[in-house]
This record gives structure tokens, sequence and C-alpha cells, in this order.
């Protein structure tokens, strides 16, 4: 596994993170103007850049210490810095030249150059292509004029461009001999180094509160004719010479690598928001008692109800499900990364139709899963000091940024109907969409066996892509294919997800397999596969009658045996929980701390309300008794 896996928080890293001067001490900021918040999560957030640089902490570490566990500690309100360390950054290692990257990254690091990725528009965001930011290049003065034609085409969104950033990566639509280019990463210097005023051209701003993580600092900017020298466009794939040739990128979309990542990165960080809402609501109902009194006299703890267990016990499986399924897709990034920068892109672009339906899938079900695990916890579940709405609004924005999920998982399907069409270059050894070509795994169903499951999810698969490629095919002979391709939308999007399901379930599978420190790890990992793969049935049961082979009698088995497997695990809620190792600092919860005292720490933040400062506040005074003259 991953060093993701590994403790986060009790390793060197994460202490230094906990204990670090400038950090361990927090505030609550749900009082806080926005300005007020903006301050405190900049000043945290640069902090954790220094000592990202003094520790010289590698990718991997960097993931560990940027990730929501330790960033929910850092940022609480979003990290403005994030765009800069997530993107803009490895958008510079990945797609500057050695002697760009030689120019800028010493300035990166040393702090004087703060950046942003700035791609979506006010009138697009995901159909890329369509951008209207325009990059002129004159071969004469050597420089590329970059504009914004009028408000829609206005930048809209980047994190970190409102007031934080001095430079952008600007993906603009590239021009060259009078010909389009397309969309093309320009480095944009934004505001002046020293005095941080916007420079001379650019209209720059932030543009206004959002459902969560408002110090993210999304930002707006617009180009009036912006001079930018010929050496500032990342010529590590496309580039223009000074004459004003082109030569083309090595792969199409080598451009849109920076997406690929930072899916990869979203799929791998959004289950830490559902590892912490997990622990929240298995600690809350444990301590919460509500109901009838029982035989001893106690009134029932809110875990024993039955439909309690399936609000809490799936999710807490899926943590660990989709934790193993998405550090195995980020180390499968790395290594095509790196056969991608020795020239060969080969596995491109099954790595972009997985990452796509990877990003997808997991944002979908942790924001469903926090919002029901926000509902376990009942009216406290409502409050800010819960956590859960914060952490909802973290899992629900990675459902539309870096690509909205319909959108990806379409991208998906396009791949999966080409490979089951065979129009597509067959699959690399080790491809997840082998199965397409082989014949349906036909191990009959049986309720208990974990590998009967998988092949019944494998057949979910096989047979709504294979569905969808026929209808689809079928409508291209008698409609254009844009009509053709609307008309199967749905199925198309339905196909995708369940092709993820599939690779999700057989990666965990290997996980499982391969794990041998002890049975009794073996074991519980075996409890939690059987209970995520019951519940995936559960959740869609017309799909494995129509498609997996089981009949309704199949069907209403595995009900009774998801809810028998939710008793069994019951015990092991806890010590479950307590294993994804989150310190109550980084918890930040009423409900979820490690030694249940949710009521007094109720009444504790209750009193931070301002409200509460006087008996009685001017308020009543200002409007109340004004209202009744
Ligand atoms: C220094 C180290 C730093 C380390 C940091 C480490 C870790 C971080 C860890 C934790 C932090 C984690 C998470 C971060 C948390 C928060 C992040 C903070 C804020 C979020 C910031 C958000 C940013 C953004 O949203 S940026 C904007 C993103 N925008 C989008 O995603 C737009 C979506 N749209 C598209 O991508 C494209 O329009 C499209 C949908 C892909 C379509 O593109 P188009 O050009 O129109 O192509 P098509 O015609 O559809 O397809 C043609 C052909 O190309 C293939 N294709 C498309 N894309 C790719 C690709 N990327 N790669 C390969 N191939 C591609 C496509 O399949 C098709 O192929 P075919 O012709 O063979 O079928
Ligand atoms: C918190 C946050 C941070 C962000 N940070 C950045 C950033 O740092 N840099 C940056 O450049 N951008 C950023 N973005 C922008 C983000 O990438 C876009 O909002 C996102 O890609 C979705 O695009 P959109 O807003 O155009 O949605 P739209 O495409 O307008 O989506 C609206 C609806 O239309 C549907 N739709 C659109 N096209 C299709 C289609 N072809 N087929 C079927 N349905 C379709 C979608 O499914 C959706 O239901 C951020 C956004 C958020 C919310």
């Amino acid at each position: 596994m991953v060093s993701r896996n590994r403790s986060q928080v009790k390793d060197h890293l994460g202490s230094k993170v906990l204990n670090h001067p400038e950090l361990r001490n927090t505030k609550a900021t749900e009082y806080m103007s926005h300005e007020e918040k903006y301050r405190y999560n900049l000043s945290r957030a640069t902090a954790m850049l220094k000592l990202i640089d003094e520790e010289g902490m590698d990718v991997n570490e960097i993931s560990k210490v940027m990730s929501h566990t330790v960033s929910g500690f850092t940022t609480p309100d979003g990290n403005p810095l994030a765009v800069h360390q997530v993107m803009f950054v490895p958008t510079l290692m990945n797609q500057a030249d050695d002697d760009q990257v030689s120019r800028w990254l010493g300035d990166v690091f040393n702090g004087t150059i703060v950046g942003t990725y700035a791609q979506t528009e006010l009138s697009h965001g995901t159909f890329v292509r369509g951008l209207r930011t325009t990059a002129t290049y004159d071969p004469a003065s050597r420089t590329f004029d970059l504009h914004t034609p009028d408000v829609s085409a206005a930048k809209w969104w980047p994190g970190g461009l409102g007031t934080t950033a001095n430079h952008a990566v600007v993906m603009a639509q590239l021009y060259t001999d009078g010909q389009p280019r397309g969309i093309h990463p320009f480095m944009v210097a934004i505001r002046d180094r020293e005095t941080h005023r916007p420079l001379p051209g650019i209209t720059v701003g932030e543009i206004g509160p959002k459902l969560g993580q408002n110090t993210l600092n999304n930002g707006y900017l617009l180009f009036d004719h912006v001079k930018v020298p010929r050496e500032n466009m990342l010529m590590r794939n496309a580039r223009v010479n000074e004459d004003g040739s082109y030569t083309k990128p090595s792969h199409q979309k080598a451009s849109y690598g920076t997406m690929v990542f930072t899916r990869v990165a979203i799929a791998l960080d959004t289950v830490d928001a559902l590892q912490i809402a997990a622990t929240i609501a298995a600690r809350y109902s444990i301590v919460r008692r509500q109901g009838e009194p029982r035989d001893d006299g106690q009134e029932p703890q809110i875990i024993d109800y039955q439909t309690q267990q399936l609000k809490v016990l799936p999710h807490i499986a899926a943590c660990y499900v989709l934790r193993a399924s998405t550090a195995r897709l980020w180390e499968h990034h790395t290594h095509v990364t790196s056969e991608v920068r020795g020239g060969d892109t080969a596995l491109l672009p099954e790595l972009h139709a997985t990452a796509c339906c990877l990003k997808a899938l997991v944002t979908q079900d942790c924001s469903e899963a926090i919002e029901a695990l926000r509902l376990s916890c009942g009216g406290h579940g409502y409050m800010t000091a819960s956590r859960l709405p914060a952490l909802y609004a973290y899992a629900t924005a990675g459902a539309t940024y870096e690509g909205e999920n319909t959108v990806l998982l379409l991208q998906t399907a396009r791949y999966l109907v080409k490979q089951a069409g065979g129009s597509h270059a067959p699959p690399a050894a080790g491809s997840a969409v082998t199965y397409l070509s082989r014949p349906a795994d036909d191990t009959p169903f049986a309720v208990g066996s974990p590998a009967a499951y998988v092949a019944a999810v494998g057949r979910v698969a096989r047979g709504r892509v294979t569905e969808v490629a026929a209808a689809l095919q079928a409508d291209r002979q008698t409609m254009p294919e844009a009509d053709a391709w609307n008309q199967s939308l749905v199925q198309l999007v339905a196909a995708a997800l369940a092709h993820g399901r599939y690779f999700v379930v057989r990666e965990f599978a290997e996980v499982v397999s391969q794990q041998s420190s002890s049975r009794a790890i073996q074991q519980m990992l075996q409890l939690l596969f059987s209970v995520y793969l019951a519940h995936a049935v559960s959740r869609a049961e017309g799909d494995f009658i129509t498609y997996g082979g089981l009949t309704p009698s199949d069907i209403r088995l595995n009900r009774r045996h998801l809810l028998r497997l939710l008793a069994e695990l019951r015990p092991h809620m806890i010590p479950l929980t307590d294993a994804f190792d989150l310190p109550d600092r980084l918890i930040n919860s009423t409900l979820g701390a490690w030694d249940g005292d949710v009521y007094r720490r109720m009444f504790e933040q209750a009193s931070h309300s301002p409200l509460n400062t006087d008996e009685v506040p001017a308020s009543f005074h200002q409007a109340m008794l004004r209202s009744k003259l």
C-alpha cells in the first residue's frame, strides 16, 4: 500500500504540523468576518507552505499534509494556497520545459511567485475547447497578446486568484501563423511582486461567498490586450517558435495533464472527509441514547437500531474500500506519468478514463454518505460545530470542480463504448477493461461469497456497457452522432458508474488477498468487503437482476444478509474508526471527540456565540423595541 495508508498523523510529518508553533493553536472561525477568516486561513496556509519547503517533502508527503485530514486543521475554511500547491506547481513541473522550470521554480519555492490555475470562464467550464480567452502570437515583438473578448469570457473560479496569487497559469486559445491551435497554458504575471497591485491590463478580484470552502479565495480575471513574452507559453509539450511556427504536442490532450492529476488527488482526498464524518457519526451513535428504556433500565444507544446501523456502518466499510482503491489509482498515476514523460503515451487514454470515473464515483458516494451520516446525528448534526456541514460542503464541491461528474462519467463511457465496439487501440496488459472483450464471468451468485459478488458486479458493468454501446451503434445508423449520443446519455453515465464500481471492488479484492500480516486483519477486511458488496447490491437491485444474474430470491437473501453483516460489524465499529487514527484536534467536532463528552462540548461551543455575551443584546433595543413603536 502507498505511504498515504500509513498513519497520517502519528508519524513525523503529521506531528510536525500539529505541534508547529504557528499552527498548533487554533481559533474558532465561525464568528469571524469574511476578511478575518481569509487572513487566518492564509497565514496558516503560508506556515504550511514554509514547512513543506523546509522539510523538502516529496509529492507523497505533500499529499499527506495537504490532505483534508490535515488541511481541515490547518485551513478549516479552505486553503487559499491549495490551487497553488495542487495545480499551479504541478503544471509548471510537468508542462514547463527545462529552461522554464529553472527560470521559475526557485521563485515558486521561495514564495516570491504564488500562482493559480486559471482555466474556467464565466460561460465555459465543462467545455474546455470552448474557452474564449485568446493568446495571439506576434512574431515581430515575440509576444503573445492575451485578451478577454467580453465579460462572459472572464476567468471565474480559480482558487487563490481572488487576492492571493501574483501569477496564473492561464489556459487560452492559441493563435499563431493566423491559425487557431487550441487550448494552451501560459504563465502570466497578474500582480506586482512587491506591491501586489494588479498589473496593467489586468482586472482581478474575488467572486464572493459559496456553500463552503469560503477561503479558497476563488477569483475572476480579465485581460485587456496583455503582452506576454513568447518564453511564457509552457513549452514541454507544444511549442511556438520565434517565427510563429508551431510544433504539436506528443499527445493532443497533453495540456490537460494537470486535470488528470488533480482528479486522482481529489478521489484520494475525498475519502479523508468520509473517514472524519464516519468517525463522528460512529462515536455519536454510541453516546446518544434515546427511546423506550430496555431491560437494563437504560434507553438504547441509537446504534442498536437497525436503521441506524444501515445509516452508519456501510459508510465505514466504504472508507476502507475507497481508500485502498484510490491509493492504487494514485500509484498507477505516478507510473503512467513517468511513462508519458519518457514519451510513451499509450497508457494515457485509460488513465484519463479511470481518473474521470473514480473522481466522479468517489465524490458522489462520499458526499451522499456524508449527508447520510449527518442525518444520522439528528438535529445536532445540523450544527456547524458538529463539522458535518463543512465536510459535506467539501465533498460536494468535488462533484463539480475538476470536471463536473456527469461530464467526466461521459468521458469514461466514451472510452468504454469504444473498447466494447473494438474501435479503440486494444487495452494494454493489466488494463481495467479487458473484461469487456472476454466472455462474462459466470460464477454463480451465492450470498456470503465475496468472489460471487465481485463477479456479479462485473456482469453489471459488462451488461451496462455492452447494452448502451449497442443502442448507440443502432442510433448512429438513423441520426446524427450528437443526437445518438444524447439519446443514450443517462445509460452512458450508468455504464461508467458500473464500470467504476467494478474497478473499485476488484482493486479491493486484490488488496484483501495480498494482505498477510494477520489472520484477524484478513477476517476484518473480508467482513468490511462483504458489507460493501452487499450494500452495493442493495443500492442497485434492479441492475443486479437485469444484468448481474441475480434472481428476486437472491435479492431478498441479500437484504437479510446485509442486515446480519451490519449486526456482526457493529461491535467493531469504534475500533474500525479509531483505526483511522484521527486525534480530536483533527476531527474538531462537538459530536465526534474520543471521550464522547458530547453535551458538555455543545454548551461550551454555544458559549462562544457573540449573542450570549450580554444578557440583553444591543439588538433588542435597536431592532425589536423600535419595531414595536
Ligand atoms: C508539487 C506537488 C503537489 C502535490 C499535491 C499533492 C496532493 C494533493 C493532495 C491532496 C489535496 C487533494 C485535493 C485537492 C483538494 C482541493 C483542490 C482545491 C481546489 C480545486 C481546484 C479546482 C480546479 C478546477 O476545477 S480547474 C478546471 C477543471 N476543469 C475541468 O475539469 C473541465 C472538464 N472538461 C474537460 O476536461 C474537457 O473539456 C473534456 C470533458 C475532457 C473534453 O475535452 P475535449 O477537448 O472536448 O475532448 P473530447 O473531444 O471530448 O475528447 C477527445 C479525445 O481526447 C481524450 N481526452 C480528453 N481529455 C483527456 C485527458 N485529460 N487525457 C487523455 N485523453 C483525453 C478523450 O478521451 C477523447 O479520446 P478519443 O478521441 O480517443 O475518444
Ligand atoms: C469550489 C470550486 C473551485 C474551483 N476552482 C477552480 C480553479 O481553481 N480553476 C478553474 O479553472 N476552475 C475552477 N472551478 C471551476 C470548475 O472546474 C467548473 O465549475 C467545473 O468544471 C464545472 O463546469 P461548469 O461550471 O461549466 O458546469 P456546467 O458545465 O455549466 O454544468 C451545469 C450542468 O450542465 C451539465 N452539462 C454540461 N455539459 C454537458 C454535456 N456535455 N453533457 C451532459 N451534461 C452536461 C452538467 O452535467 C451540469 O449538470 C472551481 C469550481 C468550484 C465549485
